[in-house]
């Protein structure tokens, strides 16, 4: 619940990075509703090119290909954290993007520069137009995206944690092959030339493997009015 200090409070831009199954997503949303805060799920914006050039026909294991085209699909992300939204040329895409086909993808579209760029540029416009400040999550958004942003939290777990909590949403999902894909997927992630998912040499480390995500919210919104205090 957002509070009236909230909304009187300085504007604060927040990064939030780590790899998948950290909490980044569930963290973010819930700091951005109680603080006043707008939102922004990078992820959701990779996932939503990747989704068009499997929908084109675009061969998402040639880099120039995708290159070629990184600059025509229309992406819209919404920035309420009670409900965000995600359209690609006018179409909502919040269901689509979240395949197994888009996710087994997203590493390899995302790695070529010319969707980085693209995607990158996007992402500091609409932090730059959030007037109350926002949490932005991602992999980049501390070292690359936002440098200058006021807080940066890399959010960790083990890799049998991630593994439940990624393997408890997707129903019935054997917990060794999620964990298996998981860990693929953050390799990639974390080996691409351009921007990859590390770790901002002034961000705040939190393991989140023992800690509820009630813990973790929390942990994160008295870092940020601890931030706010001192603005
Ligand atoms: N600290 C936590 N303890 C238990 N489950 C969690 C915790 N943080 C997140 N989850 C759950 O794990 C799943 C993945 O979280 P999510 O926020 O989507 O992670 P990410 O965005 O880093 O991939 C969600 O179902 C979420 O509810
Ligand atoms: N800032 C970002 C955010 C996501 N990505 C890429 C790499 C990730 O594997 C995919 C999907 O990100 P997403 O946050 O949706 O992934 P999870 O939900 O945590 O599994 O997008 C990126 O390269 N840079």
């Amino acid at each position: 619940m957002e509070t009236t200090a909230a909304r009187t409070a300085p504007a604060v831009i927040v990064a939030i990075d780590g790899p998948s199954g950290t909490g980044k997503s569930s963290t973010s949303k819930a700091v951005a509703a109680q603080l006043g805060l707008s939102y922004l799920d990078t992820g959701a914006q990779y996932r939503a090119i990747t989704w068009w050039m499997v929908s084109n026909g675009i061969d998402v294991t040639d880099p120039s290909e995708i290159a070629a085209v990184a600059g025509k699909p229309d992406i819209v992300s919404g920035t309420n954290p009670s409900a965000p939204a995600i359209t690609v040329d006018g179409t909502d895409v919040s269901g689509p993007i979240r395949t197994q086909e888009v996710t087994s993808k997203v590493s390899a579209v995302s790695a070529v520069p010319e969707v980085r760029a693209r995607i990158t540029e996007l992402q500091r416009s609409i932090a730059k137009s959030a007037e109350r400040g926002i949490v932005v999550e991602g992999r980049d958004i501390g070292t690359t995206v936002l440098p200058d942003a006021d807080l940066k939290i890399f959010l960790t777990a083990s890799p049998e944690a991630r593994a439940a909590r990624r393997s408890g949403e997707l129903k019935g999902a054997d917990l060794h092959t999620t964990r298996e894909a998981l860990l693929k997927r953050d390799a990639a992630d974390s080996s691409r030339k351009t921007s990859p998912l590390a770790k901002a040499d002034d961000a705040v480390e939190v393991d989140t493997s023992d800690l509820t995500l009630q813990q973790v919210i929390e942990c994160v919104v008295t870092l940020v009015e601890e931030k706010r205090a001192t603005k």
